[in-house]
């Protein structure tokens, strides 16, 4: 008997899912097991790519996740309501749930996966992170034998479009942002994407997975790409950086005690594995031991990719519905009980980049010198080059230094009287 699924969500992601399990010729011969049996939307009227008969399109959501017939909810509508409820009402009544929801699942994971362990349901969320890049399952298989000691990676497919059209065409933010929402790789309030939100949500899920421990996503530091200018993007080349929206989730400290996780436009070397991933895609490195570094590439967003990632937690539970047994998989089951610890960003080491604007050029350095070494901050390069106006432009990149000590230096420097502004400060990789 056909496994039967109830999809939530038509749009850009249910839409493409849809379309490949229509099209099933020459894929997985158990796509040839489902039935598409319904399909909750907003609209009734409005024009659908996909063909679906009237019996099969509802508006009645909750009518899906209550219909004893439903063997799988596939929750691709977005948002944190209706969708946390009818996840969990759909876990209640047995029905094992997909999702690609990395808001609802970074802060309502530890409730989900709860009820699901008690239902004996699993909730599978490829496409939550990294669009059609296999990179959950990964993570929780084949190399989950791994210590994993750090997890970046460019986990929004949105903003990368953003900085790299910026970047190779000189294309203003808001042009480019509506090419992105034109191309379905937007969340339906962009903000989620230009602010680090979505990354956000993301690298909570890769770290709760390599770090073995859920993360309250409050806990995550979240910057988004609204402050990186082409002037910036500029200086970055000069210097030998690319800007990129990384997320990241490391150890900071050699007995594992520290575990940071967080979101920020950062200056990523050229020679760097993450420099070269442009537009919609977007990367993971991982490393572990003893595997040493692995990185994940492929398609961050859009119908067709996200789809592949929807499907492929489909043909998993297909699968395990067709394996005669009670056993619950462990690999696919979610086996978290507490929560990490996250250090706070002012304890975290790294390397920064500041532009200065300054109204008289003499001796400004040398002060500026002096204020970073009051606060043990030591500087690899200081270029002096550009001109705004009467204002003349510093940019600094500093050694590694804490976070905290190195915005004490700022707000001193803030306060002195030959410096105007500090229009941008950026963390190095
Ligand atoms: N777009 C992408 O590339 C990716 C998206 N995702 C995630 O996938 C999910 C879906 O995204 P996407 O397809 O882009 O979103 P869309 O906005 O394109 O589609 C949302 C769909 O859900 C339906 N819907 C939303 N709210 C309700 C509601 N309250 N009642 C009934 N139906 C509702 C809409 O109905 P109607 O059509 O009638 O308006 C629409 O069909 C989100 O969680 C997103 O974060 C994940 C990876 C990539
Ligand atoms: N808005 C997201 C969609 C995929 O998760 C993105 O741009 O990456
Ligand atoms: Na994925």
């Amino acid at each position: 008997m056909a496994v039967k699924l109830g999809i939530l969500g038509l749009g850009t992601v249910g839409t493409g899912t849809v379309q490949l399990l229509q099209d099933n010729v020459g894929r997985h011969p158990l796509l040839q097991d489902i039935e598409i049996y319904r399909v909750g939307v907003r609209s009734l009227t409005k024009p659908r790519s996909v063909e679906l008969s009237s019996e099969v399109i509802t508006t009645d959501l909750e009518a899906i996740v209550n219909d004893p017939a439903v063997d799988i909810v596939v929750e691709l509508m977005g948002g944190l309501e209706p969708a946390r409820t009818l996840m969990l009402t759909a876990i209640k009544n047995g029905k094992h749930v997909i999702t690609a929801n990395k808001a609802v699942i970074s802060r309502f994971g530890g409730e989900i996966f709860t009820a699901a362990n008690q239902a004996g349901v699993y909730v599978l969320l490829e496409a939550a992170v990294g669009g059609g890049i296999p990179v959950i399952q990964p993570l929780k298989q084949s190399l989950s034998v791994n210590r994993i000691s750090a997890i970046m990676g460019i986990v929004n497919g949105t903003t990368n479009y953003i900085l790299t059209k910026m970047q190779t065409e000189g294309s203003e933010f808001d042009d480019v942002l509506a090419d992105a929402q034109r191309l379905g790789y937007a969340e339906a309030d962009p903000t989620a994407d230009v602010d680090g939100l979505d990354a956000g949500d993301k690298i909570a899920i890769l770290a709760s997975l390599g770090f073995d421990g859920r993360i309250n996503r409050d806990d995550v530091y979240c910057e988004g790409i609204r402050q990186v200018t082409k002037t910036d993007i500029a200086y970055a080349a000069k210097l030998g950086f690319v800007i990129k929206l990384l997320g990241i989730a490391q150890h900071l400290d050699e007995d594992n005690s520290q575990l940071s996780v967080r979101v920020h436009p950062t200056l990523v070397p050229h020679s760097h594995p993450l420099a070269s991933i442009n537009g919609v895609y977007n990367a993971i490195l991982i490393e572990g031991e003893p595997i040493g570094q692995v990185m994940l590439f492929g398609p961050g967003a859009g119908a067709g990719a996200t789809a592949s990632a929807v499907s492929s937690d489909i043909l998993n539970l297909v699968a395990t519905l067709k394996t005669n047994t009670t056993k619950p998989n462990s690999l696919l089951a979610c086996r978290h009980q507490h929560y990490s610890q996250i250090t706070p960003i002012t304890e975290l080491i790294t390397r920064f980049y500041a532009r200065f604007l300054s109204k008289d050029q003499a001796g400004v350095i040398g002060r500026l010198g002096t204020c970073f070494g009051n606060y043990g901050v030591s500087l690899e390069s200081v270029v002096q080059t550009g001109f705004q106006g009467e204002l003349a432009e510093i940019v600094v990149v500093t050694h590694n230094v804490r976070e905290g000590d190195f915005r004490q230096a700022l707000t001193e420097i803030q306060a002195m009287e030959s410096i105007d502004s500090i229009p941008s400060v950026l963390r190095v990789l």
